[in-house]
């Protein structure tokens, strides 16, 4: 676990010069981006990107559809040229051999009529030295289904399947793009279960994910992109206590609440809790920020006496999803004032303010483990 290697928010300085990135611990990064660019076109898909990845450290990489996460992937694992200084494990990113490199591409179409079996053989079978197929296939959760062609799976099988070639080879850097997707909570958890033995095996992960609890859970650092900038980066209790915000107690109001109802809870909230709070109208009712356990009680009663009814109520510490959202300026109440903070609205920049959020784009991703095709020559196609 490292705790030290990336202060807790790094935004890219306003004059556009790129510092270099915090020294990761104990010895040599094992991944270093420096002033890391792409450009498709007029998209800016990385716009200087700064990062360190320690060796055995799982590092998550997180941010909005076409923030460039798929891109930086690509670019640290030789699978489309970048600008920046890009090293892994010392040397630029082609020159690695491809035996130490997992990649578990976004986008993977294996050969649909091989079995998960043969697809796993297949895959170990390009390295002089494999891990045995069954305890592979055990790991990923998919012993049982080994025999089924790769089109008879169902998306989640798939994905497990895919992510037994990624590490068939016994990786010491594995690149895993969004390995969960599709795949449902007792796919996930072996999935994870798998991720935590490789880590704790000495295996550096990049992961990147849409399910910030299980960054949360897997990753000892986490870099946030948007817009191709790294806007905050370190650990997941650091960044939470940082960006993500005060508890809350969520009430689901049959009535949605009107301004005069929030005033007034919030004059409530005040004299009972003796504190400023921050109460808003979301979608489902009301929301109060900074509600302390012990206040839980009193906040409630301050609901009670204003006699708003709800049907429910939830209170929550703050995760890191919430400061995903606060970072990306999605966090969304009904009144829209969200409880943003000013730094997150205005960091950054778009880069892409008419790009299609969800990337638009072709699969073109690279086979996994190490062995590289390019989108360059041909960016909107397929490379499988
Ligand atoms: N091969 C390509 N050709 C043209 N534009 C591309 C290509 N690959 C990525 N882009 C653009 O670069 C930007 C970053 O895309 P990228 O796939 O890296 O984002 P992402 O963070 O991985 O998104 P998602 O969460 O949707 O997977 C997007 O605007 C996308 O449209």
């Amino acid at each position: 676990m490292d705790e030290t290697a990336t202060d807790a928010a790094v935004d890219a300085p306003a004059d556009g010069a790129t510092p270099g990135p915090p020294d990761a611990a104990g010895g040599d990064p094992v991944v270093v981006g420096e002033g890391v660019r792409k450009s498709y076109g007029d998209v800016d898909a990385l716009d200087g990107v700064d990062l360190d990845v320690a060796a055995g450290e799982v590092f998550g990489l997180i941010g909005p559809n076409g923030a460039g996460k798929t891109t930086l992937v690509r670019a640290l694992t030789g699978t489309t040229e970048a600008e920046g200084d890009l090293r892994v494990f010392g040397a630029p990113p082609r020159d690695v051999d491809p035996a130490r490199i997992g990649l578990l591409p976004q986008s993977f179409d294996p050969p649909a009529r091989l079995t998960a079996r043969e697809l796993v053989d297949y895959y170990g079978g390009l390295y002089d030295e494999a891990r045995d197929t069954e305890s592979v296939l055990d790991d990923v959760g998919m012993a049982d289904d080994a025999d089924a062609w790769y089109e008879t799976l169902s998306g989640g099988q798939k994905r497990r399947t895919c992510v037994a070639t990624a590490v068939v080879n016994d990786p010491d850097l594995l690149f895993l793009d969004e390995p969960t997707t599709g795949i449902d909570p007792a796919g996930r958890r072996a999935i994870h279960r798998l991720i935590e033995r490789l880590a704790a095996g000495g295996t550096t992960v990049f992961l990147t994910s849409h399910a910030m609890d299980e960054v949360e859970r897997l990753a000892d650092r986490v870099a946030m992109l948007r817009d191709g900038r790294v806007v905050a980066s370190g650990a997941p209790d650091r960044l939470v206590a940082e960006h993500g915000g005060a508890p809350r107690l969520d009430a689901a109001t049959a009535e949605p609440a009107t301004d005069e109802v929030v005033a007034a809870v919030a004059a409530g909230v005040r004299e009972r809790l003796g504190e400023d709070p921050t109460v808003e109208a979301t979608d489902e009712g009301l929301r109060v920020r900074g509600v302390r356990p012990e206040s839980i009680g009193a906040a409630v009663d301050a609901l009670d006496d204003d006699g708003v009814a709800f049907d429910s109520l939830s209170w929550s510490e703050p995760s890191l999803e919430d400061v995903y959202l606060r970072l990306t300026g999605e966090e969304y109440t009904r009144r829209g004032d969200g409880g943003i903070p000013d730094e997150a609205a205005g960091e950054g920049r778009r880069a892409t303010d008419d790009a299609t959020p969800d990337g638009g784009r072709a699969t073109n991703d690279a086979t996994p483990g190490g062995r590289r095709a390019t989108d360059d020559a041909a960016p909107e196609e397929g490379d499988r």
